[in-house]
């Protein structure tokens, strides 16, 4: 199948695949995968569909990096905080840490461990919150290593203490962080892809203080 895939011209990355949602948190069948490339289907999660009808469930292909441990499936799909990225190659997640210091803990926690591992994600910090991202670049697609790292962020954030309020234990999602929502929408190949973003909203002290300064408006 592999070799097939090669002399049909498409590119070894592609080597395993499965249908899983996109950008949502990933939750899938627990199943074992057969030797060469396999294709699961799982429509997902979202119990309603919106205003107009349209189901809110989309679904996308996870791309693995060739020669990957078959228990690698089900391992990502214990990784419920996470969401998949845009070229279906890595995951992602957003941590959010009571204060900047906690947040840089993380970070160094994290640091030692890639040292150790030899595997470096794509991460940005801002004050409290560390968003970040694994994939592997040889042999392209998503493996075993991101999966390890990604538990060993889960485990990590929880030693050191998210954010009280947006406890984000490993089976919540960043995405459905605090209680004021709005929905990211754009058009993804043969789907449409939401994103839950949350707003945030200021603080009631803040708030009064803009009011102070700025008065009510209409
Ligand atoms: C030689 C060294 O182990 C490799 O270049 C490592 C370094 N860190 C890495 N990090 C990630 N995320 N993916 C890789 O493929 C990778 N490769």
């Amino acid at each position: 199948m592999y070799e097939n895939r090669c002399r049909a011209g498409i590119p070894p990355i592609v080597h395993r695949s499965l249908q899983i949602p996109a950008r949502r948190p990933i939750a899938l069948p627990a199943r074992s995968s057969r030797s060469g490339s396999f294709r699961l289907s799982s429509s997902h999660a979202t119990s309603k569909p919106d205003a107009k009808g349209t189901p809110s469930s989309e679904t996308s292909s996870i791309i693995f990096s060739e020669n990957q441990p078959t228990e690698l499936p089900n391992r990502v799909s214990k990784l419920t905080a996470w969401t998949i990225t845009p070229s279906n190659m890595g995951i992602t997640r957003r941590f959010t840490f009571p204060t900047f210091s906690a947040a840089w803990r993380f970070m160094s926690s994290v640091a030692e461990e890639c040292k150790a591992k030899r595997h470096h994600p794509i991460w940005s910090n801002l004050y409290n919150e560390v968003t970040i991202e694994w994939t592997t670049h040889q042999p392209k697609g998503l493996s075993i290593k991101d999966v390890e790292m990604a538990e060993f962020c889960d485990r990590t954030a929880d030693a050191v203490g998210l954010k009280k309020e947006q406890i984000q234990s490993t089976g919540t999602a960043n995405s459905s962080e605090g209680s004021h929502n709005s929905s990211n929408i754009s058009g993804r190949g043969d789907h449409i892809v939401i994103q839950k973003r949350a707003m945030h909203i200021p603080s009631e002290a803040i708030a009064l203080k803009l009011r102070r300064r700025f008065g009510h408006r209409r």
